[in-house]
């Protein structure tokens, strides 16, 4: 039988990979993050605090590091809170020092040159991708850090690995549901950030709720279409790390998708709204890798095509719009019709 506590290692020490340790310490883990700087690490050891979270004051229990290597061996968990564009530079040192029986999870919703994070992970420590977690749902760390009531998905193939890491983030406040289906959550984290930038995009251009509802219930169709062509469960799209995460992202302005759309639909190039950016802006860097795999699975994605044209050729938001409706008229529904 496993102890309560266990030892977790978590990679990444910005808004998400801080606030899901301080989930962890509250269940009563043995918490360290890796953070790359010592000026973070310091903050963190000393006072407490996070640049990434300003205002907060973090668990005790919650301390860091520069040096993680020598901790690995001895950790039960280790957890994946980097950006995707940072992943194929920081996982690599690490292979050889991470076994099959220790758990790793992913925080991360990226798709980077066309590899979900799950596979990246799975490449560069060499372990089957089956046994890795997802965690994905609609968690805004700003909100999860105040301990305000949100759920998410606990996702592996292997379902008794779900079940143990589930455990370990059962905050109460924190709800895990479990899933097998990590190819599914992580399918919907990584559109919901590129649907994200279209909603924002119509708020900022003055556009009202029935714009925002149609194009988030258009990109749910979206998603559930990729997703169900890639072998993934059309459930999925239907739950937390799906619709939930889908509605809180498109609505909220903590989201950094959202907030990069705002900017981008009221005037700003693309260079400008990321650095008006709070944080990384995963649905930029991953919407042209999101078309490209819908087209080799044979799947019409035009709101994530509208939002390429916008970040890799140049459009604006008002031609997104007419774009979108200039479209051929179609059939209501959530269809899995590829046409
Ligand atoms: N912030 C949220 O609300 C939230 C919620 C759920 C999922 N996520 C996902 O979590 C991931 C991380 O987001 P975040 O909000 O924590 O970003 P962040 O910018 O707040 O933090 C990223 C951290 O990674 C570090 N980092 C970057 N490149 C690195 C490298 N090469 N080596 C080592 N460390 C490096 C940065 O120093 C920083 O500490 C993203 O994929 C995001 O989509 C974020
Ligand atoms: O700030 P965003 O847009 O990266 O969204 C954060 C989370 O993924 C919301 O669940």
């Amino acid at each position: 039988m496993e102890t309560q506590s266990a030892r977790i290692i978590v990679l990444g020490a910005g808004a998400w990979g801080t606030t899901f340790a301080q989930v962890l310490a509250d269940v009563g883990n043995y918490v360290t993050l890796w953070a790359r700087d010592e000026r973070t690490a310091g903050a963190i050891n000393e006072f407490h605090t996070s640049k990434y979270l300003p205002g907060v004051v973090l668990p005790r229990k919650v301390s860091a590091t520069t040096t993680v290597e020598p901790l690995l061996s001895e950790a039960d968990g280790i957890v994946v809170a980097l950006p995707s564009d940072a992943l194929q530079e920081a996982l690599p040192k690490f292979l050889g020092l991470i076994t099959e029986d220790q758990e790793v999870i992913s925080l991360t919703k990226g798709l980077f040159h066309g590899q979900f994070t799950s596979q990246i992970i799975a490449e560069a420590w060499d372990r089957p991708r089956d046994t890795i977690t997802v965690i994905s749902g609609p968690n805004l760390a700003n909100e999860i850090i105040a301990r305000q009531p949100a759920a998410t998905v606990v996702a592996c193939p292997q379902a008794e690995r779900a079940k143990r890491v589930g455990k370990w983030c059962d905050a109460g406040y924190f709800r895990p549901y479990y899933s097998v289906d990590s190819l599914g959550c992580e399918v919907a984290g990584v559109v919901k950030n590129v649907i994200a930038l279209a909603v924002g995009a119509a708020a900022g251009m003055g556009l009202g709720k029935n714009t925002s509802s149609t194009l988030i219930t258009r990109g749910l169709a979206e998603m559930t279409r990729l997703g169900l062509a890639l072998g993934a469960n059309g459930e999925t799209f239907l739950g937390l790390a799906g619709i939930g995460d889908l509605s809180t992202t498109c609505t909220s302005e903590l989201s950094r998708n959202y907030s990069f759309g705002f900017n981008i639909g009221r005037g700003l190039t693309v260079p400008q709204a990321l650095a008006a950016s709070k944080g990384p802006c995963e649905g930029v860097k991953s919407c042209q890798s999101v078309l490209e795999l819908a087209n080799q699975a044979g799947v019409e994605m035009p709101i994530t095509e509208s939002v390429v044209d916008v970040i890799k050729h140049g459009h604006t938001a008002a031609q997104m719009g007419e774009r979108l409706l200039g479209r051929a008229r179609k059939r209501d529904g959530v269809s899995i019709e590829l046409v």
